[in-house]
């Protein structure tokens, strides 16, 4: 799938946060995006699914003019239904696909275990620590995938044990599947450990997006080469 995006552009009052962004997403890879706190990439990924709209520019799937790209979209807050227990919640794409509610629950009960929440079905989300519902989060957005999967940081509020087994299933879910996965992340080492390619947005510079050209370096030298693009010398990205 061949995914261009051209022009883009998008502004909140007098404030441009977006400028002119033009790229092509890499189909069937992992790709990181990094970029200082505020330089646009929550509202990059709205676009891309059409949660917002365009200012200007362009998206094309395979030449095809789209005004939201395919995706399956994980964003920074869970969104589960204070309402639902975790596995209504979790079958909840499905059922709205037109899956019937039993084999919607059953498809979801068959991979709670590798998400470390098999003992948890019938709690509600308030019964479920943050990490918890955000396990939640990930497993309902790869049990009804479109070709696309968009995640804002994902493992952010992971901790550190489950954060590191989530992401190697991610990889290895991706490597089997072969989805195209463009994903937000505030870690240098995240990004190293699970991106084919490693862009960084800017606030001020133009281009916006650059991409981090790695190839034939070693991990030190990329962890190098990206905290320099990022314009820190060592330590955290941002504060929240
Ligand atoms: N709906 C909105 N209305 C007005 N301004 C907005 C809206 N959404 C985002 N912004 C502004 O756009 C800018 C970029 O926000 P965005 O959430 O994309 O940043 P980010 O790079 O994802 O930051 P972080 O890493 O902290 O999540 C910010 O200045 C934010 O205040």
């Amino acid at each position: 799938m061949a995914i261009e995006i051209n022009g883009l552009s998008k502004a909140f009052g007098g404030h441009q946060v977006l400028r002119s962004l033009d790229f092509s997403l890499p189909s069937s890879k992992r790709t990181a995006l990094l970029g200082a706190s505020g330089c646009g990439k929550s509202v990059l990924f709205h676009l891309l699914a059409g949660l917002l709209s365009l200012d200007s520019g362009r998206m094309q799937v395979d030449g095809e003019l789209v005004d939201k790209l395919p995706v399956s979209y994980m964003q920074q807050k869970d969104l589960l239904l204070p309402w639902y227990t975790l596995l209504e919640n979790a079958s909840l794409p499905l059922v709205l696909s037109g899956v019937r509610k039993q084999e919607a629950h059953a498809q979801v009960q068959s991979h709670l275990a590798r998400f470390g929440l098999a003992d948890f079905t019938d709690h509600y989300p308030n019964q479920l620590s943050g990490g918890m519902r955000q396990r939640v989060a990930l497993l309902r957005t790869m049990i009804y995938r479109q070709p696309i999967v968009l995640m804002d940081e994902p493992f952010s509020a992971i901790d550190a044990l489950s954060a590191q087994q989530l992401r190697l299933f991610l990889k290895e879910l991706q490597e089997k599947e072969q989805f195209t996965l463009f994903f937000i992340t505030h870690n240098v080492e995240e990004a190293l450990d699970l991106a084919d390619e490693i862009w960084v947005m800017h606030k001020e510079s133009t281009p916006q997006l650059q991409r981090i050209d790695s190839t034939g370096l070693d991990y030190e030298a990329r962890r190098k080469l990206l905290w320099q693009a990022l314009g820190v010398g060592q330590g955290v990205l941002s504060m929240h």
